[in-house]
């Protein structure tokens, strides 16, 4: 049989097959929907997703497919028990999540599967050990087991060195292996009993304490909880009372100190894209209490105040996002500064924390705004940052008192975005998210118009539930498909900005929800109208005309589309988008490289054949 006949045979054994209407066509096969083949036109895999299928997958009959690496039917009905995927040995990369899966996964699953390199099960209703032959796999890369039944302890694996790594949301318990203590605690988060690194210690957890049994005999036990309730009751009765008391004086404390503030951000209490011009004044002390906590600069060369100098310094309120309110304030004789209020800022203790501020403080870039101090009490962050002279590029992008960019300042602000990304990447190679927050409200603008990054490399110390909810980073359509980032999401995240800077349109105005509950975004705008090749339009107004410029602006535009391809496989590595950019000419015909990205390559979710088995292969 010819891979079409085959191809056909499997599809009988599906339900609900409408989306797969145009197999069997006449044209090539490469043409129908849901397949992946190289650019020399051999089938290598099927990409079946979103597509509401159930019924049977018929292994039997992929087994014929002599070159299938990859098979994926993410988001669909499938259910019952997991497939024998075992025969197909040269199987690359196998994609399950969010489908009906259930019942145990037989310890031999994966046997033989010397090239698996990525197992996506997530959010399915797979149950029982996690399969020795899953953790044994020589190769493998990419695990997701999020969101299923997974009992019992956590193998073994073979492999050290995962690029995903997700068993969060399962009924695990035990110690985690020594060789996975370096994996975020969001890998391991919503388990029935994990213990050890990165969560904490075994001994924490009442099951392993000896059990008064073991220890007491009967009647004396009878007594012991006896005196164990009474002193309870005495112990609850006096922390009640004491709380009650305390709760009384910090409310009447607090309405005396917090009136000024609460009276001025009721008046800014909408999210400030304007910039800075309509803030009034607060009274800092109403947020940054004096007394406890000290000021910690960062920098020797940022000195020269303290903490009664900030307070007593006058501010205004530039905005309120979504870690808390950022003030601008004037110290006496001294510098203009920025202090921005983070209440999420959990993730890590003390130590770490100041640790990590100290190495961020440490960073030197024209392009990276830089962090003169911090302070830390308890719950709240405060963090002290150069004023921006010229505002964030958000507020002259879609405030109301914003300026008129031209193309080339445009230009000028994206390549200077791309540098500071690129001492980011180069300075925290270990970090998942070097960036984790980029967007047009924190790239601000100094006074010739140079972009500085801010808000950079938090999301290490910033909760994993705020982060998820809140920074940019998250927003990449692969945490909606797979509930983690990764580096490429700052990459998206350039790919956005590069849009909202070319288009002038603000991104969050374009995210709805679409079909299979991913957001519908920007990028999808822009790939939407360069498809119907109205390209035209796309531009902002205030740049459109710029004479001798639009093929590089063209040639910026589709930059973006590549830092925005849907797909993490095929999207750009950041080295990749900074070079790029780095290339991009004010004027045209400077050189004549625009035929890099070919017109054909513009949309930006379909992957091509190239970038798949780029994918695969890597
Ligand atoms: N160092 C700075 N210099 C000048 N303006 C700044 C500076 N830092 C922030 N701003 C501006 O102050 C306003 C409020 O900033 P804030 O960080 O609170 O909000 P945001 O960036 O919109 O949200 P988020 O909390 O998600 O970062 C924004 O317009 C921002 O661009």
């Amino acid at each position: 049989d010819t891979n079409a006949q085959i191809l056909m045979r499997f599809k009988v054994s599906l339900s609900n097959g409408n989306a797969l209407n145009d197999w069997g066509n006449e044209s090539s096969l490469c043409s129908w929907t849901g397949m992946l083949c190289r650019a020399d036109q051999t089938f290598y895999g099927l990409r079946l997703e979103h597509m509401g299928l159930g019924g049977k997958i018929d292994v039997e009959t992929l087994f014929e497919l002599p070159t299938l690496v990859s098979f994926s039917v993410i988001n669909n009905t499938f259910e019952g028990p997991m497939p024998e995927f075992k025969k197909l040995v040269k199987l690359r990369a196998l994609f399950l999540s969010n489908n009906k899966f259930s019942g145990d996964v037989p310890d031999d699953a994966f046997e033989g599967m010397r090239r698996l390199k990525r197992v996506f099960l997530a959010e399915n209703g797979f149950t029982g050990h996690i399969p020795k032959s899953l953790a044994n796999l020589p190769r493998l890369l990419d695990l997701d087991l999020r969101g299923n039944g997974f009992g019992g302890n956590i193998p073994e694996f073979q492999q050290k060195d995962f690029r995903v790594f997700n068993l969060s949301y399962n009924q695990l318990e035990g110690p985690i292996p020594e060789s996975l203590s370096n994996k975020d605690q969001s890998s391991f988060a919503g388990n029935k009993g994990l213990c050890e690194r990165p969560m904490s210690s075994c001994s924490h957890i009442r099951g392993n304490e000896p059990r008064s049994e073991d220890i007491f005999p009967e009647h004396q036990r009878k007594g012991r909880k006896f005196k164990i309730l009474i002193i309870v009751i005495i112990v609850v009765a006096v922390v009640v009372f004491a709380s009650m008391v305390a709760l009384l004086f910090i409310h009447n404390h607090r309405r005396k100190r917090l009136q000024p503030g609460i009276v001025a951000k009721q008046g800014n209490s909408q999210k400030n894209n304007a910039g800075f011009k309509e803030s009034q004044s607060v009274d800092l002390t109403s947020d940054v209490k004096d007394g406890d906590g000290q000021l910690n600069f960062v920098r020797e060369d940022k000195g020269g105040f303290d903490l009664q100098d900030l307070l007593s310094a006058s501010a205004v309120v530039l905005g309120s996002g979504s870690f808390g309110s950022t003030y601008k304030a004037v110290v006496l004789n001294g510098p203009t500064v920025v202090v921005k209020r983070f209440r999420h800022m959990n993730n890590v203790g003390k130590q770490e924390f100041n640790e990590h501020m100290q190495r961020l403080g440490s960073l030197t870039h024209p392009n990276l705004l830089p962090l003169a101090a911090f302070y830390h009490r308890n719950e709240d962050k405060f963090l002290v940052y150069d004023f921006a002279e010229n505002g964030s590029l958000a507020s002259h992008l879609h405030g109301r008192n914003g300026s008129v960019l031209t193309w080339s300042t445009r230009l000028k602000i994206i390549k200077g975005v791309a540098r500071g990304l690129a001492y980011l990447y180069e300075n925290f190679p270990e970090q998942n998210l070097p960036h984790g927050h980029l967007k047009s409200s924190n790239v601000v603008l100094d006074h010739s118009f140079e972009p500085q990054l801010t808000e950079y490399g938090l999301v290490a110390v910033m909760s994993n539930s705020h982060a998820q909810k809140f920074m940019a980073a998250y927003k990449a359509p692969e945490v909606s498909q797979f509930g983690r980032p990764n580096m490429k999401s700052d990459v998206w995240c350039l790919g956005i900005l590069i849009l909202e800077l070319l288009t002038g349109r603000f991104p969050a105005n374009y995210l709805r929800h679409g079909k299979g509950g991913n957001n519908a975004d920007l990028a999808t705008w822009v790939d939407a109208v360069v498809r119907e090749e109205w390209t035209g339009e796309v531009f902002d107004k205030d740049i459109l005309g710029t004479r001798n410029g639009e093929g590089e602006m063209l040639k910026l535009l589709r930059i973006g589309m590549f830092c925005c391809k849907w797909s993490v496989e095929s999207r750009w590595v950041w080295r990749e988008a900074v070079a790029k950019i780095e290339e991009v000419k004010e004027k045209d015909g400077e050189d004549d490289s625009s035929s890099y990205v070919s017109e054909g390559d513009l949309n930006s979710k379909t992957m091509t054949e190239d970038e798949f088995s780029f994918s695969v292969t890597s």
